[in-house]
């Protein structure tokens, strides 16, 4: 060989060496008992704090504890050259279940036979990347746990453009949609009048700016039934949007049915604003639907007006039939008010005979001719009480605001049980506007 050729090699050579040195993953060459012959600075740093007497002279036997299996394994390792193990994870503080606990200290190695008498071993730390894996591992199994916990939410995945992206157990569930669902706009989910694509893009424009996008109203299961249900979108937070792929979730929402508490709140609010016996609004309801009404006139001018009506002689009734049918009497009055009256209009009980019936759009005279109409209705058919015809009549009073007239509900009250008690006083079974007349008396 020529000197140039040998310096050639010895250039080469050293090269290499300065490459084993720098070389940003550990390298550590041994004879095949694992004798080191050469190792570089990051080998050392991490196969040091497993030396017992701070000497590194065998590969072996600084794992000894941690993977014992390692001398086994190249014995038995009987091709000339080849990968001995590869990646093998090797757990530096895998005894003690307390240890356990801890971060995780995960070096990998992967042994090479060079030759009859040589190895080289690959070492590097790879205990962030295993915590990663063990956390995507957690989250995973939380997801999995609560997807399979959970009954009445349905955890919807979207895309960018608001289609299903991902099918779950609670999507089948809530919803009785099968996997053929992902692809789909979410307003699958919505009655075919309940939304529209543009509509579907306003929310999630909406979730984007907003953090979320909640809407309530009916739902649509698979076979075509409704239920009331709430939507929450949200975006997935911290994706960058322009990294998500076509198909890729970037939404989620989840879909509840919440029928039952609608009922439920329902119930509840019927129960506090209706009267108990005669099942009308009660006293209260009367009373906010009436400022509600007088305070919307003076927006909008309209004429409204107010009826009292209140059972003749009822407490001879009480008295001849007993109280029991004294209630079914009230009873049918409050039934006789609810069908005689319009929607708009609100029928209350405000007394123990007395009831009021709030007109909105309503002169003093469509009031007077509608009163009318339901005194004579009363007179002329008796309650039968346990099948005894019990008969009854009522007197009314009215007052009514005209449009543009600015009057307090106390006012309007006023003038209508002071009309009321003219009727009372005129005779009963009578009906009686307010005038002026009526106050002086
Ligand atoms: N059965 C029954 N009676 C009630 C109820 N609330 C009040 N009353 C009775 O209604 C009667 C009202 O009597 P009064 O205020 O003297 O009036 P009235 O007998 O109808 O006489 P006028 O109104 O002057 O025609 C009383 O006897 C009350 O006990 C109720 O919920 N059920």
């Amino acid at each position: 060989m020529s000197s140039d050729a040998h310096a050639q090699l010895a250039a080469e050579h050293e090269a290499l060496i300065q490459f084993l040195y720098l070389a940003p993953v550990g390298l550590v060459q041994t004879g095949i008992d694992g004798e080191i012959v050469m190792i570089n600075p990051i080998s050392a740093q991490l196969l040091m704090p497993l030396s017992r007497d701070g000497c590194l002279t065998n590969l072996f036997t600084a794992l000894e504890d941690v993977a014992p299996e390692l001398r086994h394994l190249c014995a038995h390792f009987t091709r000339p050259n080849g990968m001995i193990c590869d990646g093998l994870h090797i757990h530096l503080n895998s005894g003690a279940p307390a240890a356990r606990t801890r971060a995780p200290h995960v070096l990998s190695l992967s042994l090479m036979k060079l030759d009859g008498a040589r190895l080289m071993a690959v070492l590097s730390d790879v205990s962030e990347q295993v915590r990663r894996e063990r956390q995507l591992r957690q989250s995973d199994a939380w997801l999995n746990a609560l997807l399979t916990s959970i009954t009445d939410y349905a955890l919807v995945g979207l895309d960018r453009q608001g289609r299903v992206s991902d099918w779950n157990a609670t999507i089948g569930r809530v919803t009785g949609f099968t996997p053929a669902v992902v692809g789909q706009p979410y307003s699958v989910f919505y009655p075919g009048d309940a939304t529209t694509l543009e509509q579907v893009q306003d929310r999630l424009r909406e979730a984007d700016a907003n953090g979320w996008s909640l809407d309530e109203g009916p739902r649509l299961r698979a076979d075509g039934s409704r239920f009331l249900g709430s939507t929450m979108i949200s975006p997935i937070p911290d994706l960058d949007p322009d990294s998500i792929a076509e198909g890729e979730t970037a939404y989620c929402l989840v879909l509840r049915d919440v029928s039952e508490q609608r009922e439920l709140i329902d119930t509840r609010r019927k129960s506090a604003f209706s009267d108990h016996l005669t099942g009308v609004a009660n006293r209260r309801a009367f009373f906010e639907a009436a400022e509600l009404e007088l305070t919307r006139n003076r927006r909008t001018p309209r004429p409204t007006a107010l009826i009292l009506f209140d059972a003749d002689h009822f407490k001879q009734i009480n008295d001849r039939h007993g109280h029991p049918a004294g209630d079914q009497v009230l009873c049918q009055l409050g039934k006789a008010l609810s069908n005689t009256f319009r929607q708009v209009d609100v029928v209350a009980r405000v007394g123990g005979e007395e009831f009021a019936v709030l007109l909105p759009s309503s002169t003093l005279a469509g009031a007077r001719t509608v009163a009318e109409r339901l005194r004579e209705l009363v007179a002329a058919e008796p309650v039968m009480c346990d099948g005894v015809p019990v008969s009854v009549t009522i007197s009314a009073g009215i007052a009514a605001v005209d449009a543009g007239e600015h009057l307090d509900l106390d006012t309007l009250i006023k003038r209508a049980d002071r009309a009321l008690y003219a009727a009372k006083a005129n005779g009963r079974n009578r009906v009686e506007c307010w005038s002026g007349d009526h106050d002086a008396a």
